[in-house]
């Protein structure tokens, strides 16, 4: 496992003290401080005023009770969070995750990636991440109505335009966005479009951002491919998971000539050799909000279904990984079957899919590894795009909104690749994306001073 350098070790011990049995947000800050080490050695005024111990202290952590009624008149009880990580850049900005693994390590995970992920963007936004151990699956759309309404009937008093904005990850898409924004508005009497980005096209959502974590990971991929004189056109690509971003993945590959030959859901994974039918696989995911195994059932020839438990979509042959469902989903020993399968790239669109030793695997075999804070960025630059157009009362077609994320994923991706250049790691996602997004927070905040 990669050192710690000694300047950084007791930082990391203690935030394992302070946050125990939060093994998610400890793998997260520990990446983070595994490539600080090189920013110190030549900047040791980033170790002064306590600044990384405060980066790696949430500014406030929201936990609360959610009361709500289900069909059959029972009173249900969840738990909800908002973990408002770091405002050096902008209003907290990040998701929220509805999902029944949702505790407050996993969203203190989540919220310090966003910080990092944020700045990447350059767009004046910091990072912040809740949700809920509510499982919304099998749920009525009134049950889930009657949740939102109790979730942000506590959560609205945190929220503002200018304070936090949320927006959907696992489990919260356009359905539950309108229900929350529309039980904000009640609570506030404010018409406040800016508080909640990934809204229906109806009231101030923005073309492109369904698409957009998708899309932005497949421009990130593409322009490592690129680095070494190739392209998607003709590659195998598998991408795991079935929601927005696997999806949007899926069809932004499609169109560069990639053929993604699986994806797949909780359940298990489906194959298809003669590529993924993208309307199928949306008519059963977005429309029917069914399970993936109906993929097989229903495309017949070619097409193949395996449960869970019985075998790992990462044991299937690819060039091109992209792991777009959810944590530790990629393991140590799945990044040594595709490293011997042949796969040349691996672009993260979940946040923080792979394990450390998975990562190790593929920088150790030559694989171009493109970190989640970097190439899922694409999802929060198009919220923050959402936000601007919320500001200035204009709606952009989706054509201005697509070149402007391309342009922001190239952008994040060169600033990685110099960064890591730069810091003595040439081709090193991770350590450039650490570094380049540390050194955006670190200077507002000596700016501060010590708060
Ligand atoms: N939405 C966004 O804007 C962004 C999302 N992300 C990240 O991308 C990933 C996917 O999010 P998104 O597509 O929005 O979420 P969705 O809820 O739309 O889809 C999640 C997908 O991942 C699968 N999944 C979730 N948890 C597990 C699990 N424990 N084991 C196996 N499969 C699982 C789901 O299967 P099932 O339906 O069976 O649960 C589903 O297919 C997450 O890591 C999220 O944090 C990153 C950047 C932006
Ligand atoms: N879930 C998201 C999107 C956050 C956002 O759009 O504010 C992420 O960046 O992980």
């Amino acid at each position: 496992m990669p050192q710690i350098d000694d300047k950084l070790a007791p930082i990391y011990e203690e935030v394992v003290r302070r946050n125990a049995g939060e093994p998610e947000f400890h793998q997260a800050v520990r990446e983070v401080l595994e490539s600080l080490g090189r920013v110190v050695a030549k900047r040791p005024d980033y170790l002064e005023d306590a600044l990384i111990e405060r980066i790696c202290e949430p500014e406030r952590q929201i936990i609360f009770r959610v009361p709500w009624t289900d069909d059959k008149g029972r009173v249900q009880i969840n738990r909800g969070f908002r973990v408002q990580f770091n405002s050096a850049m902008g209003p907290y900005k990040g998701g929220l995750r509805f999902h029944p693994s949702v505790n407050v390590g996993i969203i203190k995970f989540l919220g310090f990636e966003q910080i990092f992920k944020n700045a990447l963007t350059g767009l004046p936004i910091g990072g912040g991440k809740g949700g809920s151990d509510f499982d919304p699956k099998g749920r009525s759309d009134g049950e889930i109505m009657r949740f939102c309404q109790s979730f942000m009937t506590e959560l609205y008093r945190h929220l503002g335009e200018y304070t936090d904005v949320p927006a959907g990850d696992i489990g919260v898409g356009a359905r539950e966005i309108g229900y929350l924004f529309g039980q904000y508005k009640r609570l506030t009497n404010r018409y406040e479009a800016g508080v909640l980005t990934g809204k229906g096209l109806f009231y101030g959502g923005s073309l492109a951002r369904t698409e957009a974590t998708g899309y932005g990971n497949t421009y990130f991929t593409r322009a490592m491919l690129q680095t070494g004189g190739t392209d998607f056109d003709g590659k195998r690509v598998v991408v795991s998971g079935s929601g927005n971003v696997a999806i949007y993945t899926i069809e932004k590959v499609e169109s560069y000539g990639g053929k993604v030959v699986a994806c797949s859901d909780s359940s298990g994974y489906i194959v298809d050799e003669n590529g993924i039918d993208l309307d199928l696989l949306k008519e059963i995911k977005e429309v029917r909000r069914g399970r993936i195994g109906e993929y097989a059932r229903l495309k017949g020839e070619g097409a193949y279904f395996v449960k869970s438990g019985e075998g790992s979509i990462w044991d299937v042959a690819c060039d091109v990984a992209m792991p777009s469902a959810t944590q530790n989903e990629l393991t140590g020993k799945d990044a040594k079957k595709l490293v011997a399968n042949g796969v040349i790239a691996v672009g993260e669109g979940a946040n923080m899919p792979s394990t450390p030793e998975a990562i190790r695997t593929f920088q150790q075999a030559g694989v171009k590894f493109g970190p989640g804070k970097a190439a899922n960025a694409g999802g929060v630059a198009t919220s923050a795009l959402e936000m601007q157009q919320n500001a200035s009362r204009d709606s952009w077609t989706f054509e201005q909104t697509e070149a402007r994320l391309a342009t922001i994923m190239r952008d994040i991706h060169d600033s990685c690749y110099e960064t890591a250049e730069e810091f003595g790691a040439p081709g090193d996602y991770v350590i450039g994306a650490n570094i380049a997004g540390f050194i955006r927070v670190a200077e507002p905040m000596r700016a501060f001073g010590v708060i």
